[in-house]
């Protein structure tokens, strides 16, 4: 239920594709445990430095699949922590860039939430429609939309389960930029090719940098911001870019 394909100029960038297409990639625990060890093992892998999560033309994922979910009692989703692993995604510390065409809706959502940066096609559809099936977000919908944008827009998106277009996610801060529906995973690889011409260690940095501005106050991020700024120069790869640039060259990263 999902491939893994080494792209890139580099081939150092794992293509992750959600491949369900009969259920429109709907998020059953078989595909969950997948891409959760599909996830770690890129994780885990210095060869690939930049990651590409995405679905099919039609769809990213329609969600959580509600055929699985329906059987469930509280037991099974309390007790026997039935989601285990479905938030892999979130610890996950390479850059994750999620290419988004089709629908995303409920769980969808939430895994392009977790990504650190989204890119959609024309296509795509966002939403968070579990309140209209008798539920709630339940991967971080509640709590990263108010982070992403404003109280007004997260109550509404999660009271009313109505649809965004890409368009709309791009106005609300979910989604930076939208491409024709065919383009889109050849854009988001040049993104990741980008990002992965830099040293792997600052990169990881960076990403740890910006996601604690999500978890602290102003002046504890611009603390924990100075203190990885300071680490840098621990790193042979902060010796090696300076030094490139004032020998006029390109930088060759040791990755320490
Ligand atoms: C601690 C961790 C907790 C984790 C909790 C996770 C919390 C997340 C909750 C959710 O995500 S709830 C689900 C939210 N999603 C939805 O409500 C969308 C449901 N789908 C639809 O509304 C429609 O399918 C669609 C997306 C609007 C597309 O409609 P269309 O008419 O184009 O296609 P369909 O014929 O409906 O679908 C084709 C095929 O796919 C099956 N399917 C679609 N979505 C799901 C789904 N979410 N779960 C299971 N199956 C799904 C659909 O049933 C069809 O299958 P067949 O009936 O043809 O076999």
């Amino acid at each position: 239920m999902i491939t893994l394909t080494r792209t890139g100029a580099a081939e150092n960038v794992a293509l992750i594709a959600l491949n369900r297409p009969n259920a429109l990639n709907a998020l059953c625990r078989q595909l969950m445990q997948e891409l959760s060890e599909t996830l770690l093992k890129v994780e885990h892998d210095s060869s690939y430095n930049v990651i590409v999560l995405t679905g099919n033309e039609k769809a990213f994922a329609a969600g959580a699949d509600i055929k699985e979910m329906a059987k469930l009692e509280f037991a099974d989703v309390f007790q026997n922590d039935f989601f285990n692993n479905w938030d892999t995604l979130s610890h996950i510390t390479k850059p994750v860039i999620a290419a988004v065409n089709g629908f995303a809706l409920g769980g969808g959502t939430e895994l392009a939430l977790m990504c650190d940066i989204v890119y959609a096609g024309e296509n795509a559809v966002f939403g968070q429609p579990e309140i209209n099936i008798g539920t709630i977000p339940g991967l971080g919908g509640t709590q990263r939309w108010p982070r992403f944008t404003n109280k007004s827009i997260a109550m509404e998106i999660c009271l009313t389960g109505d649809r965004l277009t890409a368009q709309n996610a791009k106005e609300v801060g979910l989604v930076s930029k939208i491409f024709p529906t065919q383009q889109l995973v050849s854009e988001a690889v040049i993104l990741a090719d980008k990002i992965a011409k830099n040293s792997p260690l600052i990169v990881k940095t960076v990403k740890n940098s910006v996601n604690s501005a999500y978890e602290t106050s102003l002046n504890q991020g611009l603390q924990i911001e100075k203190q990885l700024f300071q680490s840098t120069f621990a790193t042979n790869d902060r010796k090696e870019g300076m030094t490139a640039f004032a020998e006029k060259r390109g930088p060759k990263w040791a990755g320490n």
